[in-house]
């Protein structure tokens, strides 16, 4: 079959957060002429200013190149793209529903039906969040019944895997494309949205819509799932004794399991991991498969045990009197890299610990001021050394390479008492203990203890 498809030349992008902004700035990049849109007045105002409103490396640069090439343009008024765009990128949160474990589709929904009616020119809506399997069928129903009479407009699902620190690299340079479609014309039409991607050969998987919303959450749930065996086994190592690193080096040595994604710690957190296999759970037991992803709660159990364990290093190498005890707590961030605090392993350790009574400083390079934004009552600080100063205990959460740079010989003189937790396992503990330090890392069974 021969299909003829318009030529694309202007993209919409309905939803700029980590992933919107990060989409439409890479497809300005890529020539396209490209309008973001958001609800919300002020990042609409800040990003028009050629100004990213959180941190992603590389972002800032793009967007301020493009805004002045005047490729890249920015509104909260969805009728200005419905009339203009060929392709429209949806990418709005799809947040863990508040009071449950289900995805919050609100938003998505939402976005859909305002783009759908605004549209006045045939149109290709791409959905890029990720969602519960049955949604893309749903919303393209939808789609056919809000949009206006003798225009054409359809509806594909492309999943996002960009991951945070490296949004514009794995965007611009995906290790695979994933399409899901019903109308051979859309899969035509992101073929030449990609082009420059398909040129290098990137993996290209198009397929029905049910397959490319399972691809996403199946691929967020492996994820999770491997780092959570990991920490399952760091849970035997921290009582039996071994070593967790030398573990996973030598299991990943193996190609079948691979070295990524084992590196045991405080766990995983952000705005996907936790929230995609509480969903997926919750999307499978709605289809009446309650056991297919039961274990997905194990996965999630064992993950937020971890915080609890570092809390409990923390009153163990305390003596279990915290209360009034400074604590300094490096690394606030889901992971290095971004301002992201959702769901972070850090902040639950640092509340946590605020709790109970302990004087926690917090420093983190980028996310202190998300942090503030959901405890404002911990105690924030602007740099490494008012953390430590004084500190009768120092907890790593958050591996930012200003950490990982730490010899004992940085802090020997600044702590009042050389207590270190290593929550994600990257310093050298025998350094650190030949210098008189009491240091305990999860996974390893402390050194004191019988
Ligand atoms: N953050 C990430 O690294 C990745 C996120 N995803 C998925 O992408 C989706 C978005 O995630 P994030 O960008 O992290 O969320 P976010 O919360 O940073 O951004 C979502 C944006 O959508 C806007 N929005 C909400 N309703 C809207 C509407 N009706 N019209 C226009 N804009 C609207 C919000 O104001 C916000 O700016 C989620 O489904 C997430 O699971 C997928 C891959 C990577
Ligand atoms: O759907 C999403 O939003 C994205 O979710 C993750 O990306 P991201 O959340 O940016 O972060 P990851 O690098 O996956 O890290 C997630 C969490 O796992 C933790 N982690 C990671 C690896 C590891 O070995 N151990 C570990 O505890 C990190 O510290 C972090 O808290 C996926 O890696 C992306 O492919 C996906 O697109």
């Amino acid at each position: 079959m021969v299909v003829v498809t318009a030529r694309v030349e202007n993209i919409s992008v309905i939803g700029t957060g980590y992933l919107g902004a990060t989409h439409a700035a890479c497809m300005a990049e890529l020539g396209f002429n490209v309008i973001g849109v958001d609800v919300d007045p002020e990042k609409i105002d800040s990003l028009s200013r050629g100004e990213l409103p959180f941190h992603e490396p590389g972002l800032p640069e793009l967007i301020r190149k493009h805004v002045d090439t005047g490729r890249l343009r920015f509104t909260t008024d969805m009728d200005q793209v419905g009339a203009w765009a060929d392709v429209h990128f949806i990418a709005v949160g799809t947040p863990q529903v508040k009071g449950g474990t289900g995805a919050d589709l609100r938003f998505v929904d939402a976005a859909t039906t305002s783009l759908a009616a605004s549209i006045t020119k045939d149109a290709l809506i791409v959905g890029k969040s990720t969602v519960p399997v049955g949604t893309a069928a749903r919303l393209a129903d939808l789609v056919q019944d809000t949009t206006q009479e003798g225009v054409q407009v359809s509806l594909a699902w492309n999943p996002e895997f960009l991951r945070e620190g490296f949004a514009v690299e794995d965007t611009l340079r995906p290790d695979r494309l994933v399409i899901g479609t019903r109308n051979p014309g859309d899969e035509a039409t992101l073929r030449e949205v990609y082009a420059e991607a398909l040129g290098r050969d990137t993996p290209f998987i198009s397929t029905d819509f049910e397959t490319a919303e399972l691809v996403k959450v199946a691929a967020n749930a492996f994820l999770a799932t491997k780092i959570s065996f990991i920490n399952a086994f760091a849970e035997v190592t921290e009582t039996v004794g071994g070593d967790i690193t030398t573990l996973a080096d030598a299991i990943g040595y193996d190609t079948r399991i691979g070295r990524k994604f084992l590196n045991a710690g405080v766990g995983f957190g952000g705005g996907c991991l936790p929230k995609d296999i509480r969903a997926l759970q919750t999307r499978v037991a709605e289809l009446g498969l309650d056991h297919s992803m039961k274990f997905l709660d194990e996965i999630d159990q064992i993950n937020l045990r971890r915080r609890k364990k570092a809390v409990a290093r923390a009153f163990e190498l305390l003596d279990q009197d915290i209360v009034g005890k400074k604590i300094a707590v490096l690394g606030i961030t889901f992971k290095p890299l971004s301002d992201d605090v959702r769901d972070s392993p850090g902040l639950d350790v640092a509340a946590r610990l605020f709790n109970a009574g302990a004087d926690v400083a917090v420093y983190d390079p980028e996310g202190n001021r998300n942090a503030a934004k959901r405890y404002p009552r911990l105690g924030y600080v602007n740099t490494l050394t008012e953390a430590v100063t004084g500190a009768e205990l120092v907890i790593l959460t958050t591996e930012w390479q200003e950490f990982r740079a730490l010899t004992p010989a940085d802090l020997n003189d600044l702590v009042a008492a050389k207590r270190f937790i290593d929550a994600r396992n990257v310093l050298p503990a025998t350094d650190w203990e030949n210098h008189g330090w009491t240091f305990a890392q999860l996974g390893r069974k402390m050194q004191h203890s019988s």
